[in-house]
C-alpha cells in the first residue's frame, strides 16, 4: 500500500492510500480518516460507497464527517467505485463502466476481468484494511453509502448477515430490478437473466428473507431521481412486509448532491455510532 497523502484533521488523520487490487487487476485508491485516539486503542470502522461518477474524493473533499467521527471515535473508509485506467473498459455514458461499478461482480464480456467491486469491497479492501491499520477494530463495522453506494451498502449488509451492526443509506438505489439506472448497469455487467440480479436488489433480498436489525434512509424531496430511479417507497414496503425498523426521513427540498450528503452525515455517523458501541 501506497500513501498519497496524510492530513491532519480534527486531530486524526485523513490519508488517501493506492493499492494494486488483486480483485480488479488494477491500482484502487481509497480514503481512510483515522480520528484521535489513544496508542494501542481500537476503533470501529464505518464504510461509505459513493455513487455514480464519483470517487474516494467526493465524500472526502465535501463529505464533512471528519468532526462527527472525531467526536464519535469512528474510522471512516471510502473506496473508489470501480477500476479504472486506460487499459480498463469503458463506456460514454457516465452512468455505465468507469464511475459506475454498482458494487457487482461482472459477468459479462469485456466487464468481467476488472469490474469485480462486490469482491473488493466485501473481501480485499476489509482484509488490507485490517493488516495495514492496526487501530481499524473489524469486529465493529458499519456501512453507509449514497445512491448507487446506498444500494452498495444495502446489498453488502444483506448479503453479510451480522457482518455490520450499522446499516444507513443517503438517497439509495433500492431496487436495481425496477429502476433505469439498475436495468442497464445490472444488464451490461450481468446479462439479461434477471434471476442473476436477484443478489444485487435490496428489495428482493429482503423478500428472499434477508434481515437487517435497524436501517435508516434520509431522501430529499426535491431529488430529481426520486421518482424514476430511486424509488423509497419500495423499501419500505419491503421493509414492512418483512418486519425490517426502517426509518425513512423525507427531508423536504433537499436535492441529490453532496449539500444534503454533508448536511445528515453527522446524524448517520450518530446512528452507526449508537451501534458500533
Ligand atoms: N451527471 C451528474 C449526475 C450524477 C450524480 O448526481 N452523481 C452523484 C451520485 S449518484 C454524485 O455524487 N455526483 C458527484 C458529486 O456531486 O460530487 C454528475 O456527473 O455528477
Amino acid at each position: 500500500m501506497e500513501t498519497i497523502s496524510q492530513n491532519k484533521a480534527y486531530g486524526g488523520v485523513q490519508g488517501v492510500y493506492r493499492h494494486r487490487s488483486a480483485t480488479t487487476g488494477t491500482d484502487m485508491t481509497f480514503s481512510v480518516y483515522v480520528p484521535p485516539h489513544e496508542e494501542g486503542a481500537r476503533l470501529p470502522v464505518l464504510w461509505y460507497l459513493s455513487g455514480l461518477t464519483c470517487t474516494h474524493a467526493n465524500v472526502t473533499d465535501k463529505g464533512e464527517y471528519r468532526r462527527a467521527c472525531a467526536e464519535h471515535g469512528i474510522i471512516f473508509v471510502a473506496p473508489d467505485t470501480s477500476p479504472r485506467g486506460d487499459d480498463v473498459p469503458d463506456d460514454d455514458a457516465w452512468d455505465f463502466g468507469q464511475g459506475a461499478g454498482f458494487y457487482v461482480d461482472a459477468t459479462q464480456d469485456p466487464w468481467s476481468a476488472n469490474f469485480r467491486m462486490r469482491s473488493y469491497v466485501e473481501d480485499e479492501l476489509p482484509a488490507l484494511i485490517a493488516r495495514e491499520f492496526a487501530v481499524a477494530d473489524m469486529s465493529r463495522q458499519g456501512i453507509t453509502g449514497h445512491s448507487m453506494g446506498g444500494h452498495g451498502a444495502l446489498t453488502i449488509a444483506l448479503r453479510n448477515p451480522g457482518r455490520f451492526r450499522s446499516v444507513s443509506a443517503f438517497a439509495p438505489i433500492v431496487s436495481p430490478l425496477n429502476c433505469p439506472w439498475g436495468e442497464k448497469a445490472l444488464g451490461g455487467y450481468l446479462g439479461s437473466d434477471r434471476a442473476a440480479w436477484m443478489p444485487y436488489d435490496a428489495c428482493a433480498l429482503i423478500a428472499d428473507g434477508a434481515r437487517l436489525d435497524a436501517l435508516l434512509v434520509d431522501q430529499g424531496d426535491a431529488d430529481a431521481f426520486l421518482r424514476e430511479q430511486l424509488k423509497p417507497e419500495l423499501l419500505q414496503q419491503a421493509c414492512e412486509a418483512a418486519g425490517i425498523p426502517l426509518t425513512l426521513r423525507m427531508q423536504r427540498g433537499y436535492d441529490h448532491s453532496y449539500y444534503f450528503i454533508a448536511t445528515f452525515m453527522a446524524d448517520h455517523i450518530a446512528w452507526a455510532a449508537e451501534r458500533l458501541r
